[in-house]
């Protein structure tokens, strides 16, 4: 277990640069998750965390100590990719026990620990195999089992789960999950999967274009997302997000002339301001196209769960996603109308993207116009 400390660390390659200077104080066994789309740089810093990579500037510490020139074995660190990296001509057990070979593990105490890992991810069946004869998930966990034997005081671990086919992840993600709370060890894990974040971290740190967007518990960052951009990327469905004018009677007018929502507290502050309103699909509810304030949609398609559904409509010509847990009868092409929990309306603001201060949730009074 291991604090980690990263200030300001940046990273260009060449001229072009990736990471801008991220700061973020890891607490020692915190499970933290990295999550951003594709070339956000969530990977890079990863990287320079287990030394596979130069920081160009800043400074990262682990367990109170600067590593920045340390070579990546010396960091105390155990990777885990995303395409386990086994050796294949290695069985099962000499892949997990190759470390301590490396490191002069005398035979029998390997035996034993190859053995308690193998027991630990239930790879007892399988020691005498190559990964070849092994599926998905077993070689994930070959892989997981070959980083914890080595019993690192820091998991790093790059999208280890995105070749398994969807039920594997949910099982390895709940193992995943376990083996943190058994072994404690301060792990951070990249992801461009937000369910997966979602449902795995302790504290989320979202990434966008090389910086830092939000950090905060996953309850955090859903309910009270600080940007456009963090609330138009964590959920499923992602906030529907309006862009449009408050007018100088306080009414949000989007699209030129359609008037949505009164803002009677803030309105008299954000007269004439370009503003993002943000709406979690479940804040919205399905009622009849001429009650009273409904904004009128077409429905698009509905999307079945199970236990809950989506309603994605076509609102002028936008994505509106209504989420439902009762039954619903509307079918695709029909007319419905939305009604909005108006306590749980977000705004931001059109030019910067961040959050405009104490209109999210509960703090914004309004009705429609
Ligand atoms: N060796 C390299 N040389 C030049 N540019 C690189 C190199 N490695 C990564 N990059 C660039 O740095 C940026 C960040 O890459 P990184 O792999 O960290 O992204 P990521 O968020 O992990 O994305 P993904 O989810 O696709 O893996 C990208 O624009 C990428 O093209």
């Amino acid at each position: 277990m291991a604090p980690i400390s990263i200030r300001d660390v940046k990273k260009s390659y060449g001229k072009h640069p990736v990471v801008h200077g991220v700061d973020l104080e890891i607490q020692s066994g915190e499970f933290i998750v990295i999550l951003g789309p594709s070339g956000c740089g969530k990977s890079t810093l990863l990287r320079m965390i287990a030394g596979l990579e130069e920081i160009t500037g800043g400074e990262i510490a682990i367990d109170g100590r600067v590593v920045n020139r340390l070579e990546p074995r010396e960091r105390g660190c155990a990777m885990v990719f995303q395409n386990y990296a086994l050796y294949p001509h290695m069985t099962v057990a000499e892949n997990i026990g190759y470390a301590l070979k490396v490191a002069g593990v005398a035979k029998a105490e390997r035996s034993r620990r190859i053995a308690e890992v193998a027991k630990a991810l239930s790879l007892e069946p399988f020691l005498d195999r190559r990964p070849a004869a092994l599926s998905g998930g077993q070689r994930q966990r070959v892989a997981m089992g070959r980083a914890m034997i080595r019993e690192p005081k820091v998991f790093l671990f790059d999208e280890p789960l995105s070749n398994l086919d969807a039920k594997l992840r949910i099982a390895m993600r709940a193992e995943i999950r376990r083996l943190h709370r058994r072994l404690g060890a301060t792990s951070i894990f990249v992801t461009h999967d937000q369910t997966e974040a979602m449902t795995l971290a302790d504290r989320l740190v979202v990434m966008n274009g090389g910086r830092v967007e939000q950090v905060g518990t996953p309850e955090e960052v859903y309910h009270h997302p600080v940007s456009r951009f963090v609330a138009g990327f964590v959920g499923t469905p992602a906030m529907n997000l309006l862009e449009g004018t408050i007018n100088d009677e306080g009414v949000f007018v989007y699209d030129q002339s359609r008037k949505i929502v009164l803002l009677r507290e803030r309105a008299a502050q954000l007269k004439g301001k370009r503003v993002v309103l943000g709406m979690r699909a479940e804040a919205a509810r399905l009622v009849a196209p001429d009650a009273p304030g409904a904004l009128v949609a077409t429905a698009d398609f509905i999307e079945e769960l199970g236990a809950s559904r989506v309603v994605h409509a076509d609102f002028d010509g936008l994505p509106f996603a209504v989420a439902l847990t009762e039954a619903v009868t509307v079918k695709s092409g029909d007319t419905i109308g939305i009604a909005i929990d108006h306590n749980a309306i977000h705004l931001y603001a059109a030019d910067t993207g961040r959050i405009i201060e104490n209109t999210a949730v509960n703090s914004a009074a309004a009705v429609h116009a």
